[in-house]
């Protein structure tokens, strides 16, 4: 049930996230919000400079804007004294004085947009520069994750955080940060020069405060609640959406046409009662805003009204103060948008700091180890290893190997052989025991610089959108066009090139789907080939392909192990056969060792896994082929 919890999970931090009216999202809950939010600050804070402009552009920007409304209104006074003066024959509308008003006035506006561009365009560099900073550690980080992180993590999920939440971080950061500022300072500064103008209708503007928290708070805590309730919705239909898709002949072969709906019509319910309740809470909130922005004009008339009859104020004044409420309003309502914003920042930060705070699989810069003179012996001195401490998967593992001999890891599923073979690429270090290469411990040597001894053939094969020449060439970086196509050629993969349109130049597509499985495989050995390290190791691979290609396949496969130590995960008979040395494995031990000849006459498991499959006619580990 936990697991089921934390799929759930997983899959709705990947959905696109719902959004309300205005951004009234589904902000997740960041799990330390404080902490979290201090350290993007740090991040932030590495551009001192640029924020610095930005927090001084931010307050001109403001400053000159809010002056506006204070100037509109005295060029209201002089008009309505001017038309007064007219009536009584006392005077004329002072036009000139006005006109310069107005002038200023919109000098006042030009100012502060020009402000506010710089803001945005700092803001922007700054918020690039972080979010570039962060892909890059993480990128860094790949490289020096334990291979356990990428066992135990979706590889959707390792990207999400690459870009998915780098992305939210990013858009998040530079709204956040520039609205959060402009929003207190345009508070701040309409609060003090309401007080200089008037403090009696400057009171009367800010009543509208607490009244507004209040309400923003209880309506933005009743929407989040529905907004999370359709985010877990709409994570639940897309996963049936998916699963029913994908599993469309599933489903009909086993009846389940009708269970499917049900649970889809059920799911889907959910999902548009919360979505319904959630855009109906945030909803609420614009009309009601705009309703205490109207009472705030009323009371803001009425009160300035009286004080104009009495004599305390001119009537621009109210006009002045009519355009404050307006402006005074709006940063409160953009703040509630703005923690939600923040929480949304938060928590997608917390997720890109997590990952760069996981622990980092030891590098071990001692010894260099020279690869071009490796001779290729390897042994295996007691080599206990277990993926999780309480559970041992290989408990003695001893052998010898002299440089050049081709050795077979054979036995049934979940014996261990895939793990021995992490084990001698150092993807995992051993527990007890020791894995030495020409008599030196190979934990002695830089992780990094050890693994470019070996080169590897896997049996799924890795190729990208490319060219094939460029996918070879991917062995070894420097090797000449001529170097890639023989060993192109030493290993059967020209023939099939060269009737390729553009020949090498042909390009492989994103899932490397427009070339056979046999030539994929061909290629990948070219690659290995191509590689020339002094230790190889073969996954080989189970799937089926024709006979031709499989001799081919062999025929390369033997032309790579020439020369070097090999090790050889094997599944089929004929690579077992022509073994120097064949390790039959069971429960993480070795059971039985020998040459073919060796194991066969001793007659033990692997004889009778050998006779076996000559009795049935299949291959002789088709019961252990996953
Ligand atoms: N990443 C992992 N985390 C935890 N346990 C693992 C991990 N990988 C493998 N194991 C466990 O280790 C044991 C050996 O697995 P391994 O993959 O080495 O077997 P194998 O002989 O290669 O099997 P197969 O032929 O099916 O590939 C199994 O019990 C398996 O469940």
């Amino acid at each position: 049930m936990a697991d089921k919890d934390t799929q759930q999970e997983e899959k709705v931090q990947n959905q696109p996230k719902v959004a309300g009216p205005r951004g009234q999202g589904a902000a997740e809950k960041p799990k330390n919000f404080k902490d979290s939010l201090l350290r993007i600050f740090k991040e932030v804070l590495n551009f001192k400079w640029a924020i610095l402009l930005v927090f001084f552009t931010t307050i001109l920007s403001v400053l000159f804007n809010i002056i506006g409304p204070r100037e509109l209104g005295k060029a209201t006074s002089i008009l309505f004294e001017g038309v007064l003066a007219e009536i009584q024959g006392t005077g004329s509308i002072e036009f000139n004085v006005i006109g310069r008003i107005l002038l200023t006035v919109l000098a006042l506006y030009v100012v502060s947009s020009i402000f506010n561009w710089v803001q945005g365009f700092v803001m922007t560099g700054v918020t690039e520069n972080v979010t570039y900073g962060l892909r890059k550690k993480m990128l860094d980080k790949i490289d020096n994750m334990p291979m356990k992180y990428f066992e135990s993590h979706s590889h959707g999920e390792v990207l999400s955080r690459i870009s998915n939440d780098i992305d939210t971080l990013g858009a998040s950061l530079s709204q956040s940060f520039a609205q959060l500022l402009n929003s207190i300072m345009t508070m701040l500064g309409i609060a003090v020069i309401m007080f200089t103008i008037n403090w009696i209708l400057a009171l009367v503007v800010l009543m509208v405060v607490p009244i507004s928290l209040i309400t923003i708070r209880i309506l933005i805590n009743v929407s989040q609640k529905y907004f999370r309730q359709q985010q877990v919705s709409l994570g639940v239909i897309n996963g049936q959406i998916e699963e029913n898709f994908s599993g469309q002949n599933i489903v009909r072969a086993f009846n389940q046409e009708d269970n499917a709906i049900d649970a889809f019509y059920k799911d889907n319910a959910k999902l548009e009662e919360s979505a319904w309740k959630s855009q109906f809470y945030s909803g609420v909130m614009f009309p009601f805003m705009r309703f205490l922005q109207n009472f705030g004009y009323a009371a803001v008339v009425m009160v300035g009204a009286y004080l104009v009859i009495i004599g305390t104020i001119q009537v621009g004044v109210i006009q002045a103060f009519t355009q404050y409420v307006n402006r005074f309003t709006q940063p409160i309502t953009q703040l509630a948008q703005i923690v939600t914003l923040l929480q949304t920042m938060v928590a997608a930060a917390e997720r890109v700091f997590e990952f760069l705070d996981e622990e980092e699989q030891d590098q071990t810069t001692g010894n260099t180890l020279d690869i071009e003179n490796v001779h290729g012996d390897v042994s295996f001195n007691h080599v206990q290893f277990g993926y999780n401490p309480d559970q041992v998967i290989i408990t003695d593992f001893n052998a010898d190997i002299k440089a050049g001999q081709k050795v077979a890891l054979v036995g049934p599923t979940g014996a261990g052989k895939s793990t021995m073979v992490k084990l001698l690429m150092r993807f995992y270090d051993v527990d007890k025991g020791s894995i030495n290469l020409d008599g030196v411990d190979v934990k002695t040597y830089s992780r990094a610089n050890y693994q470019r001894s070996i080169s590897m053939v896997l049996q799924d094969t890795w190729l990208f959108n490319g060219t094939i020449m460029e996918n070879i060439r991917y062995g070894r970086l420097d090797a000449t066009d001529e170097e890639v196509i023989e060993a192109a050629k030493a290993v059967h993969v020209h023939n099939f090139v060269k009737n390729l349109p553009g020949g090498y130049n042909f390009e492989i597509n994103e899932e490397a789907s427009n070339i056979s499985q046999g030539q994929k495989q061909l290629v990948t050995i070219a690659r290995a080939l191509l590689s020339d390290r002094p230790v190889l190791i073969l996954d080989e691979a189970t799937s089926s392909v024709d006979t031709r290609t499989e001799i081919l396949i062999q025929q390369a496969m033997d032309r790579i192990v020439e020369g070097r130590t090999s090790f050889v995960i094997a599944h089929r008979l004929s690579t077992i056969k022509n073994s120097d040395l064949i390790l039959y494995m069971e429960n993480g031990d070795i059971v039985e060792q020998g040459n073919h000849d060796e194991l066969i006459a001793r007659g033990g498991k692997y004889a009778n896994l050998y006779n076996s499959q000559f009795a049935s006619g299949g291959s002789p580990f088709e019961e252990f082929d996953d």
